[in-house]
């Protein structure tokens, strides 16, 4: 039995919440709202929320040394200073493609920043297919391009070996894992380890956690699962109280708690008023793993 508490943080609500990432030393939440063009950071202590706004989708946010950010804006990694609200662009990728836009990305231990790519959705997973790529932009801001042929480019994480990447195509319904060369930064032998069942519907963003279990949220699912990628089984579910959930990292005190981010980009009007914590983010406390 699982016996896990849900709260949201604050009040706001995102059309399309992503990227929750835990800033330890700020004692902060990072996250972005993609349609909504923002990147947003939440004070744990003062339950504050500050906002920036961009000049185009931003998908995913990543902490730098110097306590700022780098972000995935459009189709370019770029840097963001916090205080100055200053965006500059790092690296630009997709350029044939005018539609595509970044979608999830991560830093990998060595401080390598992985995101891919997508076809401008005509409505959420509704999309040109296999328009998306996967990259890496390296610290030395040069750009690796891993493969093409990715419909929704989603959720990516490590083993805590580092030998594994775990990477989402969320269109393939599918959890895989490749070899990791930490030295070289460099992925090989592609392989599913989960696929989702009906009712857990599209995967999307994705964490580890300390036992090196995966948790994968599931858009129009309203979950987050735990997947062993050893068994290849699923192990715990946590049900959310809204369908669109995006994406979960864990944060806090000790990194016992896990953050949940939503959307309501999409959602007709009956939906909403049976969700009304659409586009909200969660805190989920009481894992069995950290009692
Ligand atoms: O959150 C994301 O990663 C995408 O930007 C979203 O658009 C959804 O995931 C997608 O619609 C369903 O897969
Ligand atoms: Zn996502």
């Amino acid at each position: 039995m699982s016996s896990v508490k849900i709260e949201c943080i604050g009040s706001d609500r995102y059309r399309l919440g992503e990227s929750p990432v835990w800033d330890e030393k700020e004692n902060s939440l990072l996250y972005v709202d993609i349609t909504g063009r923002k990147v947003c950071r939440w004070d744990a202590a003062s339950g504050q929320v500050q906002a920036v706004s961009v000049d185009a989708p931003v998908s995913s946010v990543a902490l730098r040394k110097s306590g700022d950010y780098v972000i995935t804006l459009g189709t370019r990694f770029a840097a963001l200073k916090w205080k100055e609200q200053l965006v500059t662009t790092i690296a630009q990728v997709d350029r044939d493609k005018a539609k595509n836009r970044f979608n999830d990305g991560k830093v990998d231990p060595a401080g390598r920043y992985f995101a891919g790519t997508m076809a401008e959705e005509i409505r959420p997973a509704v999309l040109e297919p296999r328009q998306g790529s996967l990259y890496t932009l390296c610290p030395d801001h040069s750009v690796v391009k891993h493969f093409d042929q990715v419909d929704i480019s989603n959720g990516l994480d490590w083993s805590l070996d580092h030998k594994t990447f775990f990477y989402i195509d969320s269109l393939s319904y599918s959890v895989d894992a490749f070899d990791y060369d930490l030295q070289t930064g460099k992925i090989g032998n592609r392989r599913s380890i989960y696929k989702l069942e009906k009712e857990e519907n599209i995967p999307d963003g994705m964490c580890i956690d300390t036992e090196g279990k995966l948790w994968v949220a599931c858009y129009n699912g309203g979950r987050v699962i735990r997947l062993d990628p050893e068994t290849g089984k699923r192990i715990q579910t946590v049900r959310l109280p809204t369908s669109r959930i995006t994406s979960c990292c864990f944060g806090g005190k000790d990194y016992t708690e896990m953050y949940v981010t939503s959307a309501y980009d999409g959602l007709d009007e009956a939906t909403l008023a049976k969700e009304p914590q659409a586009g909200e983010i969660f805190k989920v406390m009481g894992f069995e793993i950290f009692l």
